[in-house]
């Protein structure tokens, strides 16, 4: 029979459709059951004996996803990552880049790895997007940080009076003189003081009476950290072209051209002094030092050297504003911890006539354990030691390909009840206790410290703690001394926090006044 004529018939009935259903049925389930074999041998070799992926659902859902996921829900994605893995090294697929999340009990042995092995440059280029936030040349050199290390930091007895006079004449502008309450945006107000301390160790005295310069060290840091916020949150390849869409782009694009303005005459002027001989004081200030000390071409380009002073601004301004933000409402929302700190300045202020030096400054442990304290709970990123593989190795049972991103959870650490009793619970004055005094005069809070983590860990912790713990003391001490602080409706204030980054919302507000027995803390 002629089949046309068959189907023609059948349509009439209407058995043709129930056979093209179920043949559509059948079709369908075999290309499932195909797919579902083929996920799975592709899955499988990379699934045996690997390690757990954290923050992917499966193995097609589009990295956008887990890029949105993690600025979003970072902390909670990261303390379940590592309640699973149970100190096992896991897979942290973060959208932007898989990274493998290994123990922090590998420290010791990740610090005897040698700089060839283990990149710390690169990871950092990646972190902040440095092709678009323009800070791409801290891959290629370290410069800055040895400078930041070996040059400023030993320089800060006698930085310590000029950075504390610049701070408390800043503190004087932007806090209340009133003694009624009064709502301020503590961040804001921060920042202003810090950046005057830290255009004085970037540029020097000379320069940082330029206002603008000063003011220029926070709003590049803030348009920077736009940019990479946001970006970060978009696929690598619509990024150069998007980019452009934000403001904070264009604006920061502005800031470097006028960063470039002070930095690239001040580099050329200093060098041709240092050519002419007459170098004999170098004043302790970055840039000086970076063209005293510039031995390669790279470390002598002007245009390298700015964009190393906007980097370090990059790394500080804000990073202390936040912690100390965070330090200042962790005191107010604990009363007693804050009596004994204001005590201990009081005291020891009385027994030294009230005019602190550096080794004064650094010997109050009560304000120094709270410090820890704060740093331990909301640290500025909850990734540390994030570095890049140089060289195929195994570590942990993990075996790491050249190129690799390497990376600790701060929080399995800081956060582990057989280290810390109760490490949820803020206790201000923890390491002040007997048992834990000795240690904690050993590792004070300007101390890398593995347990804590604030600095991160390693040969390439933050080059700039000692420069943090001087001016965030410099600042809390005369906050303290001088001023009641309360919550607004009593209501404290929590840490934001958006992909690793945990930080202080610059609109929150507290209230201030003046203390009517404040007894005045003095530099010297
Ligand atoms: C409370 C304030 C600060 C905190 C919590 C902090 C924390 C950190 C952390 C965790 C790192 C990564 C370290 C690693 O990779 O192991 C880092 C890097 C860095 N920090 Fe800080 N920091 C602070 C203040 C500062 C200051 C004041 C400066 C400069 C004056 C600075 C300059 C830098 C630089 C240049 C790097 C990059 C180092 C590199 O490329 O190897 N930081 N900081």
């Amino acid at each position: 029979m002629d089949p046309l004529v068959n189907k023609t018939v059948e349509l009439g009935t209407g058995a043709v459709s129930d056979d093209v259903v179920s043949n559509t049925a059948k079709y369908s389930c075999v290309i499932m059951i195909l797919t579902w074999m083929a996920a799975y041998f592709i899955w499988k070799p990379r699934a045996k004996g690997a390690l757990m992926t954290a923050n992917r659902l499966s193995y097609f859902e589009p990295s956008l996803f887990a890029r949105l996921r993690w600025c979003l829900w970072a902390r909670e994605i990261l303390e379940t990552a590592d309640e699973k893995a149970g100190g096992r090294p896991y897979i942290l697929a973060r959208g932007d880049k898989d990274l493998v999340v290994l123990p922090a009990s590998l420290i010791p042995e990740m610090n005897r790895m040698s700089a060839d092995m283990l990149n710390s440059r690169q990871s950092h280029a990646f972190t902040l997007l440095g092709d678009l936030t323009g800070m791409r040349v801290v891959e290629k050199t370290s410069y800055h940080v040895r400078m930041l290390l070996g040059r400023i930091s030993p320089a800060l007895p006698e930085l310590f009076a000029p950075t504390a006079t610049r701070i408390s004449s800043a503190i004087s502008r932007e806090f209340t003189s009133g003694d009624e309450w009064t709502a301020f945006k503590p961040l804001p107000a921060t920042v202003r003081c810090f950046s005057e301390g830290i255009a004085l160790a970037l540029f020097g005295s000379k320069m940082a009476e330029n206002s603008r310069l000063v003011e220029l060290t926070h709003e590049l840091t803030s348009n920077v950290f736009k940019v990479a916020f946001v970006m970060r949150c978009i696929p690598s390849v619509l990024q150069p072209l998007c980019v452009w869409l934000l403001p904070a782009k264009w604006r920061m694009e502005s800031n470097w051209r006028e960063l470039g303005e002070f930095v690239k005459p001040a580099v050329k002027s200093q060098a041709n002094l240092y050519a002419n001989g007459s170098d004999h004081n170098v004043d302790p200030n970055l840039v000086s030092w970076m063209v005293k000390d510039g031995r390669s071409a790279l470390e002598r380009d002007p245009e390298v050297l700015t964009t190393l002073c906007g980097s370090v601004a990059a790394g500080s301004t804000y990073s202390i504003a936040n912690f100390v933000c965070r330090a200042l409402v962790d005191l107010v929302a604990h009363p007693d911890v804050l009596d004994a700190v204001r005590d201990e300045i009081r005291s020891k202020g009385e027994r030294i006539g009230r005019v602190w030096d550096l080794a004064a400054v650094s010997k109050l442990e009560k304000l120094d354990s709270a410090m820890k304290e704060t740093a331990r709970l909301a640290p500025g990123t909850i990734i540390v030691y994030s570095r890049v593989v140089q060289q195929e190795c195994t570590l942990a049972g993990a075996k790491l390909q050249k190129g690799q991103f390497i990376s600790m959870s701060g929080p399995s650490r800081a956060l582990d009840p057989t280290i810390f009793e109760n490490p949820k619970e803020y206790q201000g004055l923890r390491f002040c206790t007997e048992e834990n005094i000795e240690q904690h005069r050993a590792r004070p809070f300007r101390s890398v410290d593995s347990d804590i983590l604030t600095w991160g860990a390693g040969r390439w912790a933050c080059p700039g703690r000692l420069i943090a713990d001087m001016a965030a003391k410099i600042l809390l001490m005369q906050l303290l001394d001088g001023w009641d602080f309360a919550f607004i409706n009593g209501k404290p204030l929590s840490p934001n926090a958006v992909h690793e980054f945990l930080f202080f919302h610059p609109d929150n507000q507290i209230l201030a006044r003046r203390r009517v027995d404040r007894v005045g803390v003095k530099f010297s």
